[in-house]
């Protein structure tokens, strides 16, 4: 079944007067939606909003039709939300937790949980783990824990708020590889996070939030291509280096015999001995982020 969110013209103005969310408009259809942005830009007012969790100032937001306001029920049976500081008892094994966030659930029939239950480790590769204390899994067994809990209840709508955040790089990718799978059972996931790289291998779709206003949507190739001819390699000696350093955001910087061979994001290098490369998402991202805004059109 199809599953879409619509939101219009979505603000939030906090109590100080901080203005987090700006006219947001976006549409988000079935698969894994990405929303990039850098720390403070509102995507976790934009999430928290999206779980009932708090009010819009203005704006409206329906999630199959049904009203974020209005419907709150109905909206609820069908959201699973993993937020970024998620915490377990301590107390509790890891089959006690997801059995407790199962009863939280309403899945009152014990041999039922149960089943789903043990179904829900294997899918995320924690059954062999069942009987550790939640508290004393990995980190990166923790979030599969979180992510365990917030499908347990078969959500249409499963919201991952900075869920890669503190993990080593193999349990960033096995915990990207698992979202990617869940994503294709017919859910939206909105994935929110600031690091490129967990868009760019798994998300269909994106956004980019910027100090709370909407920036892109699209797919990470379209903003890629908004990146061509901006991305230099260029040769250097010492000198021209620190000098490169100081105008142009430097992505990478390899030492060779002649000096260094340095990658920067610019609409032009005026002068250097260098030509242009094919951008990927991360040079797109920091064109996007040091170029003056009015070039990036709002949608
Ligand atoms: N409760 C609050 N009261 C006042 N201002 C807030 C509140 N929560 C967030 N803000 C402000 O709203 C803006 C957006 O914050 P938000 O946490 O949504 O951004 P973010 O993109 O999720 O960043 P981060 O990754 O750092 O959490 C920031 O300027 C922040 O300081």
């Amino acid at each position: 079944m199809e599953v879409k969110i619509t939101i219009e013209n979505l603000n939030k103005v906090y109590p100080n007067g901080n203005h987090a969310l700006k006219d947001v408009n976006l549409e988000i259809n079935n698969g894994m939606f990405g929303l990039l942005g850098p720390n403070g830009a509102g995507k976790s007012s934009l999430m928290r909003i999206l779980v009932t969790l708090m009010q819009p100032s203005s704006g409206i937001v329906k999630m199959n039709g049904y009203d974020l306001t209005k419907d709150r029920e109905q909206i609820r049976s069908m959201l699973g939300y993993l937020p970024q500081d998620f915490r377990f008892f301590s107390h509790l094994k890891t089959y006690e937790f997801l059995d407790y966030a199962a009863r939280l659930a309403g899945m009152k029939n014990s041999k039922e949980r149960k089943l789903a239950v043990d179904k829900m480790l294997e899918e995320v590769g924690l059954f062999e783990a069942r009987d550790r204390k939640a508290n004393n899994l990995s980190g990166g067994m923790k979030r599969r824990l979180g992510i365990a809990q917030a499908l347990i209840n078969n959500p249409k709508i499963i919201i991952v708020d900075e869920p890669t955040t503190g993990l080593d790089p193999e349990e960033r990718i096995r915990f990207r590889n698992l979202l990617s799978t869940i994503s294709t059972q017919d859910v939206i996931i909105i994935l929110s996070t600031h690091i490129v790289g967990d868009i760019s291998s798994s998300c269909t779709d994106m956004a980019l939030l910027n100090q709370g206003g909407l920036a892109f949507t699209g797919s990470p190739d379209e903003l890629v291509v908004r990146a061509e001819g901006k991305v230099w390699l260029i040769q250097a000696t010492e000198a021209e280096y620190l000098e490169i350093n100081e105008k142009y955001p430097v992505i990478s910087n390899v030492p060779n015999s002649e000096g260094w061979e340095i990658q920067v994001v610019a609409d032009s290098i005026n002068g250097y001995n260098g030509h242009n490369i094919a951008p990927n998402l991360e040079h797109a991202y920091v064109y996007f982020m040091e170029s003056n805004l009015n070039q990036w059109t709002a949608i």
